[in-house]
């Protein structure tokens, strides 16, 4: 059966609709948060609501030295961004490097030799002996994904040239790189569902990803989504326009998850019970609390417009992003659309999902442990520097400045999202070099009082008082820090 459009749902269940996108009540959200904090063992900030004009915000609940580290945060929900998939292989669930320091180098050298090769003369220019003859685009998958040890073993058989390849070698574990072992990295485990899209560093994170998301999202044979044709379409749009639709699409996906689970615990703890399609709606509402209470506004009206357009073509750009989404959610209803959990698919549920990542996402960084490993070869002495750089040396050339990316993504904070805007903010998310996951972090960047907000600025504070102004514009208010009261 065909989905239903927008219009229909939006008509039939408008009621559910304004339940989703209601704002919860402060009684509600302090709940919530507080249940969260403890939950999480987050004891030093506290999640409050301050008025109506702001909202919630974040509070110290311990005073703070400069520099001492807030709170370390695992996210709702997150992504790698795809063109980052070539840079960097990381378990889809917890984004930690995996496979080894061979398989990170061997994947990029592939990945660079494709790109030369495709080079617009169409002359391969790099002529190292890492080059490769192969794309780096595995076709049959879904998301146009990336060589693993897996997916290069089932070419080798069509085409035994490539065995010889160095690159190649590399990933497949035949070449082991000096002191590599120092390095080791999670084994890659693959996908429970069967998809080559996904990978984890083991099966507790694949289980995870399958139970909150990934069994309606994955490409496989195993997988409970109703339409593969259209869940490949979807995540190709996605990755051809904005790869934030593949988060709204874990968010969805993880509702309808979470509020089936929840139906059929209540259904074994009462069997008898008749349940009503309230019972149902009422399993959604609450599967869908931790989204409910991120800051919303629909992705359409908020986003900014770009430098380069006129306010004559404001009306335009924001009916063609509008279209946008209205396409992407299109394909994902044709992908995992059921009937109960409609008002999930309404288009004002899904802009202001996006909407929700465009005002809170914090990016996702994670380190390379490739980087650590051509450091660690740079400083070793004498004779043992000399032959380990036999090896490394002319990878390192052939990666050049990109040896190093780190894995790249964008995801959702519950905590870190309440941290509101200041000029002057007393803390801001930074990695250290201890922080080597998907984690977000915060540290204070002065000495802060026990019951001081934590705030962070979301834009450059050291821009005019004029540049500030016009960038938080976008986030809907006027600053009243003291340097923009100073400055005004
Ligand atoms: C990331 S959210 C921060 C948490 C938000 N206050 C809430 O209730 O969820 C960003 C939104 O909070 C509000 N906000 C953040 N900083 C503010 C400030 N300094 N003054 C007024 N509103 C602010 C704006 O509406 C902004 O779009």
């Amino acid at each position: 059966m065909e989905a239903p459009n927008h219009e229909f749902i939006d008509q039939m269940h408008a009621e559910t609709i304004s339940r989703l996108l209601l704002e919860p009540s402060p009684d509600a959200m302090q709940a919530y948060y507080s249940k969260l904090t403890k939950a999480h063992n987050y004891s030093d900030v506290e999640v409050r609501y301050i008025n109506s004009r702001i909202g919630k915000g974040v509070f110290a609940s311990k005073s703070y030295e400069s520099n001492e580290l807030i709170l370390k945060e695992h996210m709702l929900v997150g992504a790698q961004h795809t063109q980052n998939k070539t840079d960097a292989l990381v378990c889809s669930f917890c984004f930690c490097f995996i496979g080894s320091i061979e398989l990170q180098i061997g994947r990029k050298l592939l990945f660079l030799s494709d790109k030369n090769s495709q080079s617009s003369d169409g002359h391969v220019e790099d002529s190292t002996e890492i080059e490769s003859m192969t794309h780096i685009t595995d076709l049959n998958s879904c998301a146009g994904n990336l060589k693993t040890p897996r997916n290069i073993d089932k070419e080798k058989g069509s085409n035994e040239d490539l065995s010889s390849n160095a690159a190649e070698s590399l990933i497949n574990g035949n070449i082991q790189l000096p002191f590599s072992s120092l390095f080791s990295l999670p084994a890659v485990v693959f996908c429970i569902g069967g998809c080559e899209d996904e990978f984890f560093c083991s099966e507790k994170c694949a289980k995870a990803a399958w139970e909150s998301y990934h069994s309606l999202l994955c490409s496989g044979p195993k997988s409970l989504c109703k339409d593969k044709d259209f869940l490949c379409k979807f995540i190709h749009h996605a990755n051809e326009t904005n790869d934030i639709f593949l988060v709204a699409a874990k968010v969805i996906s993880s509702t309808i998850l979470k509020a089936s689970s929840l139906e059929q615990l209540k259904h074994k703890n009462d069997p008898k019970k008749c349940y009503t399609s309230e019972d149902c709606i009422n399993c959604l509402l609450e599967a869908w609390e931790p989204f409910s209470m991120g800051f919303k506004r629909l992705w359409w009206d908020s986003i900014a417009l770009p430098i380069d357009l006129g306010a004559d073509d404001e009306i335009g750009f924001r009916n063609e992003i509008k279209e946008l989404a209205s396409h992407s959610l299109k394909l994902l209803k044709g992908a995992i659309f059921e009937e109960k959990y409609a008002p999930l698919f309404s288009l004002q549920v899904y802009g202001h999902v996006i909407g929700m990542f465009e005002l809170n996402n914090l990016d996702l960084v994670v380190a390379s442990p490739v980087e650590d490993y051509f450091i660690y070869i740079d400083e070793l002495d004498g004779k043992e520097k000399v032959e380990a750089e036999k090896f490394t040396r002319p990878l390192l050339d052939a990666l050049g400045d990109d040896y190093n990316v780190p894995c790249e993504g964008t995801a959702f904070f519950p905590v870190q999202s309440c941290a509101n805007h200041s000029c002057v903010p007393n803390m801001k998310a930074f990695k250290r070099d201890e922080d080597k996951d998907g984690q977000a972090v915060l540290l204070a960047t002065r000495p802060i009082q026990f019951g001081e907000e934590l705030t962070i600025s979301y834009i450059d504070e050291d821009a005019s008082w004029e540049e500030r102004k016009a960038l938080l514009k976008d986030y809907g208010f006027i600053c009243m820090c003291p340097k923009c009261i100073k400055e005004s």
